[in-house]
């Protein structure tokens, strides 16, 4: 019998499009399945102000082939010169939904990042009276803490202080990856709410290590033990509103990932909504897959949920590229290690 599901297309609350040649190539990989995401902000040089925004959305939309509809959600890169009048003039203007707050140092350029945060303490007050939400990289970047405890050393000594100083700020934690993040999420109230990637739901860190080093599987924050695996699938199948899908797809060309000292990301933007769907119906909660990826995250964000629908069927093996072909260099397409048989009739 063949199993249909049809959803409200879904929205990706974490995304990576890059520019250039490499958004050429991977933006319709998204805009196949996605109706809006929230672009990620990590350009070299970053997008910090509204017009380096709005820059980066009519790039981002003429990338767009015909007869494809997508809609990029912008954000900026919160840096220790961030313009509070400006981010405020970029929010009111509707072009900026959030603000992205990467630890100096955390992940992939993030050098502009935040070091002191007493410097940015008018901001994020600025964002807390305007309701524009914060998305946080939630890794401390101390070398002296071990990289497997970042994300649980940054809740307690970094995101709940902040936290304290301006309650009413709304916060993402983006990309959670431990079972201390889904925890935090979950007791945070209202104003929190958190992401959580495709991979995070499938792999651990048994997956990069043993057998060999998997560079494809290496992202930040780095996947970690089974346990905080299994408190993610919980969370993100559990129907809870304050967690939705950020895929965090992170493209790298694969002379960068197949590297001495290879990048950090995962690209999931061609097979998620595959992916996903193997993973709620493991978890028997296909019913709360478009929860996951279709509702909670406009909800948190005060958009309206999308009109259009996504259908997904149950049958043969399903198959995708192993690489996507960009001008800049071949993507590979992360390979979940076992088959799948849910394919999208976009
Ligand atoms: N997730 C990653 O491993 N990499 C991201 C950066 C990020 O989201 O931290 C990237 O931009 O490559
Ligand atoms: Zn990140
Ligand atoms: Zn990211």
């Amino acid at each position: 019998m063949t199993q249909t599901l049809t959803l409200r297309r879904p929205d990706d609350w974490h995304l990576h499009l890059r520019d250039g040649a490499m958004l050429q190539g991977v933006l319709p990989e998204t805009a196949r399945h996605f109706a809006r995401a929230i672009i990620m902000p990590n350009l070299v040089p970053p997008v910090v102000t509204g017009a380096q925004a709005l820059a980066y959305r009519e790039r981002i939309l003429a990338a767009l082939p015909e007869g494809m509809a997508f809609a990029p959600l912008m954000t900026l890169y919160l840096t220790e010169d961030t313009d509070a009048a400006d981010v405020a003039a970029a929010h009111a203007s509707g072009l900026v939904k959030a603000v992205k707050l990467y630890p100096a140092g955390a992940t992939t350029n993030s050098h502009g990042g935040v070091r002191d945060f007493a410097k940015v303490q008018g901001v994020l007050e600025k964002m807390a009276e305007i309701g524009l939400p914060l998305c946080v990289h939630g890794e401390v970047t101390t070398p002296e803490v071990d990289i497997f405890d970042r994300e649980a050393v940054f809740i307690d000594t970094v995101l709940d202080p902040l936290r304290r100083r301006i309650p009413e700020l709304r916060v993402v934690m983006e990309h959670i990856t431990t079972e201390e993040g889904v925890a935090y999420a979950r007791d945070g109230g209202d104003r929190l709410g958190a992401t959580i990637t495709t991979h995070h739901l499938i792999i651990n860190r048994n997956h990069i290590l043993v057998g060999g080093i998997k560079p494809h599987y290496y992202c930040l924050p780095v996947a970690k033990r089974e346990k905080h695996r299994l408190a993610l699938r919980a969370a993100a199948t559990g129907g809870e509103g304050r967690f939705f899908l950020g895929t965090d797809s992170a493209p790298h060309v694969d002379a960068l990932k197949e590297h001495a000292c290879g990048c950090a990301g995962c690209f999931t933007a061609t097979n998620t909504m595959q992916l996903l769907a193997h993973v709620f119906e493991e978890e028997t909660a296909l019913d709360r897959l478009e929860a996951f990826t279709s509702l909670n995250g406009p909800r948190f964000y005060g958009l309206p949920v999308n009109e259009a629908t996504i259908t997904l069927t149950k049958g043969d093996v399903a198959a995708w590229p192993a690489k996507i072909f960009t001008e800049a260099g071949p993507v590979t397409v992360f390979d979940p290690g076992f088959p799948v048989h849910w394919h999208v009739n976009a």
